[in-house]
């Protein structure tokens, strides 16, 4: 199974493309032919260039309006067709993609498609190319695979085959399962493509939301599965046209293309195993993520200090330090926070850029050795630092946002890691006030990099993804996703924020980027963890009266249970699994906070409460007898 790409799904101009499509590692291209276009260079000097990136030209494309025109514009659309065609040998491919015609005065009838494709075969057969022909969900006549294959059929000519494109069959919500019956020999080509289900206009959805397969909603694993199961050989191809990625990082979406293709040609094998579908990486299957098994922060100094302040006001002890790095560990319950004091390394770096921040996560995995080997098979990059004797190497990624992700399993008894490599404190009280383990781990980016960042957890672990909601901050819009496995014992949640003036943008411009916002911790007792923290002097984040108000106006309390709230200032929500209590802390660090959450079987995150509390925080943010803006 080859991979491919088309050029549009890419921003720039075509050897910034080419550089990004070869870098993250594809086969081919489809060249569009406006890339084509714009580009000031002889079609041979373009053809030698995307080979001279060891890039394969699948496909030239599109072609469009050809069939069942009427004379003389028949005659038209021929000499065009052999234009083309001088342009397809000079650049070096055999494959046209002819989309199905939405002229105004294209004739409809089946038979006079498959004789203008029959004569089109035999003019491309003389040159030794080939033709594909592709249903557009939105063609005049022809806006159906099926119909597509019909004329094909019907054409009955050596250069003549079908092309697929999962985007007009899914989005159509015809049934793939059809193309099983079409001999793989005739599917010339196949382009993958994904989308969010969103009802509009097919023309416009295609053309604006198209995005790479898993990003969107659509069965595109169920799609390919029929086209391979066809007997299909050639390549897969991704051609997304999405106005966030014409304007996005050239490589990060490129990257993305290749991470999607891998993970989605990877469940094909898995759903199909009887087919033999060659020259696909070995991977092992998503993995399992079982926990948080730590969080560091890079720190140093006065902030340090500062932060381990806090942390102990939230009841966590100093349990640990190790043995050959300034690392101090700090824990409660599972929970564990390590405080990073390097002066070298990943974490001083981070430190340098950002200040306080969370640099790497430790996540508990069922094995270490899989999740490393598919995050890099998928294109993630392995991350390193030189071990002293006696510490473990424990496998690692480069995640997004420059932070790290480590992989810890008790299989090869990497878990060990604290008793290893750690001195303990003697006397630490790790039961603190209550806080049992991560909740979840609450990551901020810029909106446009939430597809990114949604794949790349997808595509390496056995999670499942919400579908995305908006959070009303005073000042903006931000949009938020949950990453969770199965059972929840692993849940991140996503925040997208669209300026800078959002609580969630101001984080990302005063941290440069940083990711980890804040880290939601659980308690089975809120009350009795408030009374624990407040004894430790915790001040929580304040909560407006107002909010009390509301909450009875929407919910009906057992007497007394509203009073111990507002008090504590804690937060409230219900689904039909059960009750959710959160308190939060105030904002540390260029925006990072914590959160204390007490769940049971409730499945949600208090995003109704999310506007109150944001409104809370920005009012802390506000000197003094300022009024607000
Ligand atoms: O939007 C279009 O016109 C268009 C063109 C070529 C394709 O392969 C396609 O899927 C859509
Ligand atoms: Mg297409």
């Amino acid at each position: 199974m080859k991979t491919s790409i088309a050029t549009v799904s890419v921003s720039g101009d075509l050897r910034e493309k080419l550089e990004a499509i070869a870098a993250a590692g594809f086969d081919g291209i489809e060249i569009f032919e406006q890339d084509f276009i714009t580009y000031d260079g002889s079609p041979r000097d373009v053809g030698n260039m995307i080979r001279d990136h060891g890039l394969e030209i699948s496909l030239f494309q599109p072609f469009r309006d050809f069939e069942g025109l009427p004379e003389p514009l028949r005659a038209k659309a021929f000499d065009r067709a052999e234009r083309k065609f001088d342009l397809m040998q000079e650049l070096g491919t055999d494959l046209l993609l002819v989309c199905s015609s939405c002229h105004p005065q294209a004739l409809g009838g089946i038979d006079r498609a498959a004789a203008d494709f029959r004569e089109l075969g035999e003019r491309a057969a003389k040159r030794g190319l080939r033709i594909g022909y592709e249903a557009l969900a939105w063609g005049r006549h022809v806006n159906d695979h099926r119909d597509a294959w019909e004329i094909v059929r019907r054409a009955d000519h050596p250069a003549i085959g079908l092309i697929l494109d999962s985007f007009h069959t899914l989005g159509r919500k015809l049934s793939p399962e059809s193309i099983r019956a079409i001999p793989g020999d005739k599917i010339l080509f196949v382009q993958m493509a994904d989308a969010p289900a969103i009802e509009m206009d097919l023309l416009y959805w295609s053309r604006h939301f198209r995005n790479m397969p898993g990003e969107g909603d659509l069965d595109v694993v169920g799609f390919l599965r029929a086209v391979m199961a066809a007997g299909y050989a050639g390549p897969v191809s991704l051609e997304i046209f999405n106005d966030h990625f014409r304007g996005a990082n050239t490589r990060q979406v490129a990257q993305d293309g290749y991470r999607s293709l891998i993970a989605l040609m990877d469940d094909v094998r898995r759903a199909e195993p009887d087919l033999a579908l060659g020259g696909l990486p070995e991977l092992p299957a998503r993995v399992k993520p079982t926990g948080v098994s730590f969080v560091e922060f890079a720190s140093r100094g006065k902030e340090a200090a500062a932060l381990g302040d806090l942390l102990g006001t939230l009841g966590f002890a100093r349990a640990a330090t190790h043995r050959n790095k300034d690392l101090t560990l700090w824990q409660q319950g599972e929970i564990r926070i390590v405080v990073n004091e390097e002066k070298e390394g990943h974490a001083a770096h981070a430190f340098n850029a950002r200040g306080t921040t969370v640099c790497d996560l430790g996540l508990s995995v069922s094995s270490a050795q899989d999740t490393l080997t598919r995050a890099t098979a998928t294109g993630a990059e392995a991350f390193s630092q030189p071990l002293e004797i006696g510490e473990l190497d424990i496998p690692a990624i480069r995640g997004l946002g420059g932070s790290v992700l480590h992989f810890v399993d008790s299989a090869t008894g990497l878990d060990r890691v604290w008793e290893v490599e750690f001195d303990p404190i003697p006397g630490a009280d790790t039961a603190g006030a209550g806080l049992t383990h991560i909740d979840h781990i609450a990551q901020t980016m810029s909106y446009e990099d939430m597809l990114s960042w949604t794949l790349f957890y997808t595509s390496i672990f056995e999670v499942t993804k919400s579908p995305m909601v908006d959070v009303i901050d005073p000042d903006g819009l931000v949009r938020s996703q949950v990453i969770e496995s199965p059972g929840g014992a692993f849940r991140i949640t996503l925040n997208g924020a669209d300026t800078h003036r959002t609580l969630a943008g101001r984080f990302l411009a005063e941290t440069f980027g940083a990711s980890v916002q804040h880290l939601a911790l659980a308690t089975t007792d809120i009350f009795g963890t408030a009374a624990r923290l407040a004894e430790r002097g915790f001040a929580p984040l304040p909560i407006s009266a107002n909010y009390y108000d509301d909450l009875t106006a929407r919910f009906d309390f057992p007497p007394g249970l509203l009073e111990r709230m507002k008090a504590a200032n804690v937060l409230y929500d219900r689904d039909e699994k059960g009750e959710f209590f959160q308190l939060y802390s105030g904002s540390f660090a260029g925006g990072l906070f914590f959160e204390i959450l007490q769940r049971g079987s409730y499945a949600g995150y208090g995003a109704p409460n999310a506007p109150f509390r944001i409104a809370a925080q920005k009012r802390r943010l506000r000197p003094k007898g300022m009024p607000a803006r």
